[in-house]
């Protein structure tokens, strides 16, 4: 593929045109001022005479570089960076100045990036938020704007499709962060364009600051939020009534991601069915892990009805997760008691029961709370998994190292194929490693982690660790959600998302006994959960995207990738546009990248530039 430009082509770069209408046909975004800088044209591959056009001729150096170029020395720069967190501030610094070149690095380095843009790094980049900012990445909305939330987000200057809102009071399992909480959705939403191909300036990261109980924060000069305690949850509530009536109404049908609420189980109630929106931690974990699940049943060999999971911690990802599994065990035949009783959940408490004595039980756990116990309270997690001998180990509690030593070799006792699933993130959160996992149940566990760890050699052979993390399926769930302009987000495309990416594996990702498909392929893996959710919201007639509803499966594949951003195509598009705008119709000019080429989902790169 050749990207020799004409000097013809070139010639006409003195033409004005207006600037404004191509970036609003390139990016979809008003005819504006622009108040945040838009981050694709300051790419060294773009042609001259694109430069000319886009007014940045001399604002880079006056080389034309090749992708293959890009890449060598931004791998090479990260390389130098010694810290990861140092990784993370170069990344945003190129994500916030070449948004196409940082996901097009992203795309050909999935499995070396995502550790440091996500879980674990974006945990250390949260909890030092305002220590290293630098820049505006996401729009902020203070509880002191009450009333007037919607003339704040006017300010946001792009057309959004997508939005991932946090306020900050339970960033990973790091506890409340307040406004530092920023890098989840940003974060969150870039891997909503690395997996799903959610356009970037789509997206928007979204912070609420509505005080903090983290009273180390409130006192540190640097910290960038208000100082004002955490508000209640009724102010809370009238809080969030306002913003999603004003986001709504600014971009009507825009999806709205929860993550990282400390109790989001009231704003999930009360908003799902009159909004687009979802809760991650609560719906995204419990289909992701469910996903995996299906798979780990089937390796077990256990039947759902002699399953028996103890879960560390009953929180929103706990009980989530519960939830999701106990639909899966009725699928399978169980009854909702039969199906409800495979659980027993323990909080910081000890195991959750009706009768325990102390704080009255928190809504949410009073489903799982076992009834079966003759008075027997039972405290540590070693008792909990002598009582209950269980097939399933999760941890959703933010206890880094819950799962001893001690515990994981009982789990090998009591099991051929024990389900160990340490779910907390970030990796120092995790209830235990991977490592310890294989070494204390002797290789026997079918395992999973919400971080990711590193391969380990066993036996002579090379053990993959799965990592259930809900980056499996909230893209497909967002991007579904989009494409099929949805009115509500139903429990039955939640479902849909995990099936969906159980059945994603490959032949050779079966026959090695994985759980999750190999995350290189996470946009392939996206495009089949999104077809997936677009299919049950069809079922459930929330879709407003009609024409979707009659196309068969491949087509609506194709769809779904059409509809894809994809960095390697982008740049051509910007290219070409103006091609048409100056009229020139160069034979030596071919359009980006032929479909999925480099099995990533992505299309492949385009040779090497030559603009001279
Ligand atoms: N892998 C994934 O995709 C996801 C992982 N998570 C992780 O799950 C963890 C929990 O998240 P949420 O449920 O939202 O938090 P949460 O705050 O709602 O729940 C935490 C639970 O852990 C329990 N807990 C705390 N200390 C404990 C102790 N010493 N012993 C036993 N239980 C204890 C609490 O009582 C509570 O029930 C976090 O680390 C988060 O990062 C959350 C969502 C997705
Ligand atoms: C992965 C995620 O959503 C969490 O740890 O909160
Ligand atoms: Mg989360």
């Amino acid at each position: 593929m050749s990207h020799n430009r004409t000097t013809s082509t070139a010639s006409k770069s003195g033409n004005s045109l207006p600037l404004a209408n191509i970036k609003a046909a390139h990016h979809g975004a008003p005819v504006r001022p622009h108040v945040l800088p838009l981050p694709t044209d300051y790419d060294t591959t773009h042609t001259l005479e694109a430069r000319k056009y886009l007014k940045t001729y001399g604002l880079t150096p006056p080389g034309v570089d090749s992708f293959e170029n890009q890449s060598k020395r931004c791998l090479a720069i990260l390389a130098s960076r010694k810290t990861p967190i140092e990784k993370y501030q170069y990344l945003s610094v190129l994500r916030n100045t070449n948004v196409n070149l940082f996901y097009r690095l992203f795309a050909e380095n999935v499995k070396e990036l995502t550790p440091l843009i996500y879980t674990p790094t974006v945990g250390e980049a949260c909890q030092r938020w305002s220590e290293l900012y630098t820049q505006p990445e996401g729009l902020y909305l203070s509880y002191e704007d009450r009333g007037h939330l919607h003339n704040v987000i006017s300010n946001w200057p792009h057309d959004v499709e997508i939005t991932v809102v946090t306020d900050g009071s339970r960033i990973l399992g790091l506890g409340d962060l307040g406004i530092d909480g920023m890098g989840i959705p940003v974060g969150k939403l870039s891997l909503y364009t690395a997996c799903a191909g959610i356009h970037p300036l789509k997206t928007l990261p979204l912070c609420v600051d509505l005080g903090t109980s983290n009273e180390e924060k409130r006192n540190d000069p640097l910290y960038l939020g208000s100082r004002r305690p955490k508000v209640t949850a009724e102010e809370e509530k009238d809080f969030l009534d306002e913003m999603m009536a004003a986001l709504t109404e600014r971009w009507p049908g825009i999806v709205i991601q929860y993550e990282d609420f400390k109790n989001p189980f009231p704003s999930l109630e009360r908003y799902q069915e009159t909004y687009t929106m979802f809760n991650d931690d609560i719906q995204g974990t419990g289909a992701v892990i469910l996903g995996g699940f299906i798979n780990a049943v089937i390796q077990s060999g256990v039947a759902p009805a002699d399953q028996r999971a103890v879960f560390l911690g009953a929180g929103s990802a706990g009980v989530g997760v519960a939830k999701q599994l106990t639909e899966f065990f009725m699928k399978e035949g169980l009854s909702e008691d039969e199906a409800r009783k495979r659980f027993w959940l323990v909080d910081s408490q000890g195991m959750v029961t009706m009768d325990r004595p102390g704080r009255p039980l928190a809504e949410h756990k009073l489903y799982f709370a076992r009834d079966d116990n003759d008075g027997k309270q039972v405290q540590s997690l070693e008792d909990v998994v002598e009582y209950v001998k269980p097939t399933i180990l999760m941890g959703l509690s933010t206890i880094g190292g819950a799962f001893t030593p001690k515990i994981l070799e009982r789990m090998a006792e009591l099991n051929d194929r024990p389900v160990v699933f340490p779910l907390s993130n970030p990796s120092s959160k995790s209830e235990c490693t991977f490592e310890d996992a294989i070494k204390y149940t002797k290789g026997k566990c079918l395992f999973a982690s919400g971080s990711p760890f590193p391969t380990l050699q066993w036996e002579g052979k090379d053990l993959v660790p799965g990592q259930g993390n809900n980056m499996y399926v909230f893209p497909g769930i967002g991007l579904g959600a989009i494409l099929c302009k949805c009115v509500s987000v139903t429990q039955n495309m939640i479902y849909a998302s995990a099936e969906a990416l159980s059945t994603s594996l490959l032949p050779d990702e079966v026959e090695a006994n994985w759980l999750y498909p190999d995350i290189r392929r996470i946009r392939d893996v996206s495009v089949i959960v999104t077809r997936g959710v677009i299919r049950a919201a069809q079922k459930d007639g929330v879709d407003r995207e009609l024409a979707l509803r009659n196309i068969s499966d491949e087509d609506m594949e194709q769809y779904i990738r059409h509809r894809m951003y994809d960095p390697f195509k982008e740049h051509e598009k910007v290219d070409e546009e103006i091609r048409e705008l100056v009229g020139s119709k160069s034979p030596t000019t071919t359009a980006g990248a032929q479909a999925n080429g480099n099995g990533n989902g992505i299309a492949s790169r385009p040779g090497t530039a030559n603009g001279h």
